[in-house]
């Protein structure tokens, strides 16, 4: 039995893998077209196949070459703005391909499918934290590309007798507390990445996207899931499905929320350094607060966070982008 991990080159995906080398995992394959993930970031000893999704037969022979069982599918493009900007690109590369990778996956007979979801196919939820079961109103064509991608694997499940775990991603944010992979997206916009990289000096400053919203000062409050406990949580999973545990779709946070000022103050001091903080209107489609109910997945998977402190996620986020400092001088 072996796993296939579309985007193990990538910031979440390369976390799952090392998860699951942790645990003594048998073989692991990666399946990337580094599009904008790294080759350096698939540790030594697991197979790293360079493609797309997309290509049915390189997914085919891969699938019946490694005898995998298993697919853990993290491949996709995930910046909202530009999935505004180019919606069609973005249904190709999260919807299309995801339909491909999966038929191709089924006729290979692959049994267990993980799929990366997002909180974003909760638009903006008008309660909190946010159940599995509210009503699904994407409000960009990213969380509708994922959307749609649930939608086809339940239906693709139920079809065909696979099984499968969505898991919806609040935000992601840290690195491996051992330093072995972190986020490594140049210019990523993620508020972490983006703060600790103003704090090192590598950005002028710190813009906040509004601090007019209805929550206590006015900025927006997000759940930041450190990416060693989510890449645990897809480990989990896959041991569910393996021992024959029935299709679930589970939330991925800690059900707090934190602020982008609160964020902004931690980053300070953790880092020593101050940085320029400049005020700037909303950004558009920014709901005001997202945060989990994150019961669901402790009780189904028995899923226990192990880096549920925002202290440390900043700690890390700081580590890993000296260490980017340091490798890019090399
Ligand atoms: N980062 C977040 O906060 C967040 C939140 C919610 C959901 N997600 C989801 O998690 C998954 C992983 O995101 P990430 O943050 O690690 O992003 P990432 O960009 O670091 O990783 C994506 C990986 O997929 C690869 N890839 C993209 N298109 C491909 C294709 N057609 N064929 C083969 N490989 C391809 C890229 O090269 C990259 O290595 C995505 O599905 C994303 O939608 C991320
Ligand atoms: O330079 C920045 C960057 C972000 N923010 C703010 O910080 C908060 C978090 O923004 P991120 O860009 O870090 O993350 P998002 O909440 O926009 O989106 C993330 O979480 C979503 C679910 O909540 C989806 O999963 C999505 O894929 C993922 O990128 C937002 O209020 C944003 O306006 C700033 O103020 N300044």
């Amino acid at each position: 039995m072996a796993v296939l991990v579309t985007g193990g080159a990538g910031y979440i995906g390369s976390h799952m893998v090392l998860a699951l080398l942790d645990a003594g995992h048998e073989e692991v394959v990666v399946l990337d077209d580094l599009s904008t993930g790294f080759d350096w970031a698939v540790p030594e000893g697991v197979k790293l196949v360079v493609g797309d999704v997309a290509d049915q037969a390189l997914v085919t022979q891969t699938i019946l070459q490694h005898r995998i069982d298993a697919l853990a599918h993290f491949a996709a493009k995930i910046v909202v703005p530009d999935s505004v900007a180019d919606p069609l690109g973005y249904y190709l590369a999260n919807t299309v391909k995801t339909r491909s990778l999966i038929e191709a996956s089924v006729r290979a007979g692959v049994r267990h499918v993980i799929f990366s979801s997002t909180a974003a196919v909760y638009g903006e939820p008008e309660v909190t934290p946010v159940p599995e079961d509210l009503p699904l109103k994407p409000i960009n064509p990213y969380g509708r590309s994922k959307l749609m991608s649930e939608w086809m694997i339940a239906d693709a499940a139920a079809a065909h007798g696979f099984s499968y775990v969505i898991l919806r991603y609040f935000n992601v944010a840290g690195a491996d507390p051992q330093g072995r992979s972190g986020q490594s997206t140049p210019n990523a916009t993620h508020l972490i990445k983006v703060a600790t990289q103003a704090a090192l000096g590598q950005r002028a400053r710190l813009d906040v996207f509004g601090t007019d919203y209805p929550t206590p000062d006015g900025s927006c409050l997000r759940d930041y899931i450190q990416v060693s406990d989510l890449a645990e949580a897809h480990r989990l999973a896959l041991d569910h499905l393996r021992s024959g545990g029935e299709s679930l779709t589970l939330n991925c946070g800690y059900g707090r929320g934190y602020s982008v000022l609160e964020v902004v103050e931690v980053v300070k001091r953790i880092s020593g350094r101050d940085f320029e903080v400049r005020l700037c209107p909303r950004r558009a489609g920014d709901p005001a607060q997202i945060v989990a109910e994150a019961a669901r997945i402790r009780a189904r998977l028995g899923w226990e966070p192990r880096h549920d402190d925002l202290d440390a996620i900043v700690g890390q986020a700081l580590a890993w982008e000296e260490h980017l400092e340091k490798r890019n001088r090399i």
